[in-house]
């Protein structure tokens, strides 16, 4: 039988949903402004507003438009990876785990239609050291609607060094000048 690397260790717990974790139902806030998954300020983004579940799990509306199209008239799969990337990467607001994709395995089993609603859910399935392992799936047209697509994923917890290392001094810069920019996951500060 194949062993996916995203298969929960042996090692892995299921975690406390997090004392400070956003409230269920109320809707998080964009990690970065200029998001391409969340980010209100990102006018090529997919503007996800995600929604805190009861426990470890999250769910966002997804609306295809002609601007996502792969074939004509059909979502392009890399953007709803993208879309299932960005629920699943926030399951770190609720354990507060500041987290970046390891990876992410995507099945594509109904094409998307221009025009649709994906209702996107995603899960914490373990958590093993620093790796959080989830999992989600999106609906056509409601949350018990058809799966078009599903999706797994590994996360590594990172510091702030990680962003402060690799991200461009540009926008670095402009988050220095406006901390507004960024919604805190966990501990860190910005303060480099
Ligand atoms: C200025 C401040 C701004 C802050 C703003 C907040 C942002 C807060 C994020 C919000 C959510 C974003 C939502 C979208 C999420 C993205 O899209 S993130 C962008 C895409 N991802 C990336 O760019 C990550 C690129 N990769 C890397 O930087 C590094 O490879 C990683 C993932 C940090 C790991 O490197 P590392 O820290 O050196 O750790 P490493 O020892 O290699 O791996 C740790 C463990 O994971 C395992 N592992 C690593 N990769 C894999 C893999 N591909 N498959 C299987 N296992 C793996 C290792 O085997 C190891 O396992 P153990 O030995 O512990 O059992």
């Amino acid at each position: 039988m194949t062993a996916f690397r995203t298969d929960l260790p042996p090692e892995a717990t299921y975690p406390e949903r997090h004392p400070d974790a956003p409230e269920p139902g109320a809707e998080l806030p964009p990690h970065y402004v200029s998001c391409f998954g969340c980010g209100p300020g990102q006018p090529h983004g997919l503007h996800l507003r995600i929604v805190a579940g009861e426990g470890l799990d999250l769910s966002a509306t997804f609306e295809v438009t002609a601007d996502h199209q792969g074939a004509p008239g059909l979502a392009h799969g890399g953007l709803l990876a993208s879309a299932m990337d960005e629920i699943l990467g926030q399951l770190g607001h609720i354990t507060r785990m500041s987290c970046v994709t390891a990876r992410l395995e995507t099945d594509f089993r109904r094409p998307v239609p221009v025009g649709s609603t994906l209702c996107l859910a995603a899960r914490v399935d373990g958590v093993a050291g620093r790796k959080l392992y989830a999992s989600g799936e999106g609906h056509l047209g409601a949350p018990d609607g058809p799966v078009a697509v599903r999706a797994r994923a590994l996360f590594v917890q990172v510091g702030l060094e990680h962003f402060t290392t690799h991200g461009r001094p540009d926008e670095l810069d402009a988050i220095r000048r406006d901390p507004s920019m960024i919604t805190h996951i966990g501990d860190y500060t910005l303060n480099p």
